[in-house]
């Protein structure tokens, strides 16, 4: 019971994979077939339904090298300029026939500093003398071009009847007796997540060796342990074994635990302190590096307890005080969240000025919408009342799109003074005829169609 069991169960060949099987066999018959000419695959869909998972196996079964590049906070052109640039045109060092390049969070391109990640992914697609994978959750955060180069593989919410199979085979592995029963409503709280439920099983079976529905709602507190919880705990508590135990029932990984620590090293109370938890997490990155390179999972025990222990070390009980901080990656995973607010909102807009569903709008126009705006973004802005924001889910560029959008605001405002005068002369003119006598208004009514 010392390892994250999401990584100890994670699916080694496509035979592992439960559920989703029109998405693996389309994967399947991709490789099988795949030559220079073929589209990248985007794997896209719900979290924990075996999207990485899935490359990692089809890899290992097709014996491709891989090539991952999943740190979104690094994902900038030059890395993947530098990373799967280079692994994408030259050959394989191990002899083996191809290698597979991962681009996991493709998604996770925000904001001016991303743009250039957007360019080199769809220079890497244009490139690419390798196979390659892109995975996402939100497809529609996606640039329209990356997708439009890309063969889409969804990856729907797994049904119990998937999930169930899998925990049964990891409580058979752990020696764990376990009522189906329990498994079924640990499956049914998970929504179609496996990593979610695979955590649930370990929180609840932490110290034991017999489940039951029982089991599961006295263990309630662990499944709902956070990040939050933990961060505390390793300011606050004791620096012992407790804190890895802990960081188990959190559903991040050590390289996500590490940025948490990292951002809240602020808390400490002295330049002392704050140096000898860097030491612990600058330790706690090389097994981590070490992980992803050799794919060797076990190293993750170790890189935990070096952050988690060293930092509560270095803390020494004494506590946060104040807001505990969020890292970089997850202030722009909020940003995510409001893309997508903003998209919602143009997809109302355009499927009423269009007449058609927001669902035919998302599957068949979404991607031609963009060059039609780019084409006539002052039109759009007028048509739909646009605003900066909205405008600039389709043109990438804040400050052009504020200009455009304070530029015909301010012609509207202009027409609209403009409307305002008119109206008010056509009023006074009116006032004065009805002051006028009926023979008189006749004439100057008659006058006024004239001219
Ligand atoms: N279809 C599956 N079959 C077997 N195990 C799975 C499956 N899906 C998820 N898992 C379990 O959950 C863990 C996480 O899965 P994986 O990383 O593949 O999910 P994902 O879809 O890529 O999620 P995310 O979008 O959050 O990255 C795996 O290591 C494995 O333990």
């Amino acid at each position: 019971m010392d390892m994250d069991w999401t990584e100890k169960y994670r699916p080694e060949h496509i035979r592992d994979l439960t559920g989703n099987a029109p998405a693996i066999r389309q994967m399947v018959d991709w490789a099988a077939s795949w030559s220079k000419k073929s589209k990248p695959l985007l794997l896209y869909g719900k979290p924990g339904t075996g999207k990485t998972s899935s490359a990692y196996a089809l890899a290992n079964d097709m014996d491709w090298e891989m090539i991952e590049l999943n740190a979104s906070d690094q994902r900038t052109k030059g890395a993947i300029d530098r990373i799967a640039g280079q692994g994408s045109t030259s050959g394989s060092l191990t002899g083996a026939a191809h290698k597979l390049i991962l681009l996991d969070e493709a998604d996770n391109l925000q904001g001016t500093a991303d743009r250039g990640g957007a360019r080199a992914i769809v220079d890497l697609i244009r490139q690419s003398y390798q196979p390659l994978i892109l995975i996402a959750n939100d497809i529609y955060a996606l640039p329209g071009e990356i997708k439009t180069r890309c063969e889409l593989v969804q990856f729907k919410a797994l049904q119990a009847r998937s999930i169930v199979p899998r925990l049964r085979f990891i409580c058979a592995s752990e020696g764990i007796i376990c009522a189906d029963e329990a498994l079924h409503e640990i499956a049914g709280s998970t929504r179609g997540d496996l990593r979610a439920a695979v955590n649930a099983l370990y929180a609840t079976a932490i110290g034991r060796d017999h489940l039951d529905s029982a089991s599961i709602h006295t263990s309630q507190k662990d499944e709902r342990s956070t990040i939050f919880d933990l961060i505390t705990a390793v300011f606050s508590g004791q620096p012992d074994r407790r804190l890895l135990q802990q960081s188990y029932a959190v559903d991040d990984k050590p390289d996500a635990i590490l940025q948490w620590l990292e951002a809240n090293l602020e808390h400490l109370p002295d330049q002392r302190s704050i140096a000898a938890a860097y030491r612990s997490l600058a330790d706690a990155d090389l097994f981590i590096g070490d992980t992803y390179r050799r794919q060797h999972y076990t190293l993750w025990r170790y890189a935990s307890a070096l952050m988690l222990i060293g930092t509560a070390a270095a803390a020494d009980g004494r506590g946060i005080h104040a807001r505990i901080q969020s890292p970089q990656r997850w202030k722009r995973m909020s940003t995510a969240k409001r893309q997508k607010g903003i998209r919602q909102n143009l997809m109302k807009k355009f499927s009423i000025l269009l007449h058609v569903s927001e669902q035919t709008l998302r599957e068949w126009y979404l991607d031609q919408m963009g060059p039609l705006v780019e084409q006539q973004p002052e039109r759009y802005v007028r048509e739909l009342a646009l605003d900066a924001d909205q405008l600039n889910f389709f043109l990438h560029d804040k400050t052009l799109s504020t200009g455009i959008v304070t530029t015909v605001l301010k012609e509207q405002q202009k027409e609209q003074k403009g409307r305002e005068k008119k109206e008010k002369k056509t009023k006074k003119r009116m006032d004065t005829l009805e002051e006028k006598g009926p023979e008189e208004r006749k004439v100057s009514v008659h006058q006024a169609t004239l001219f």
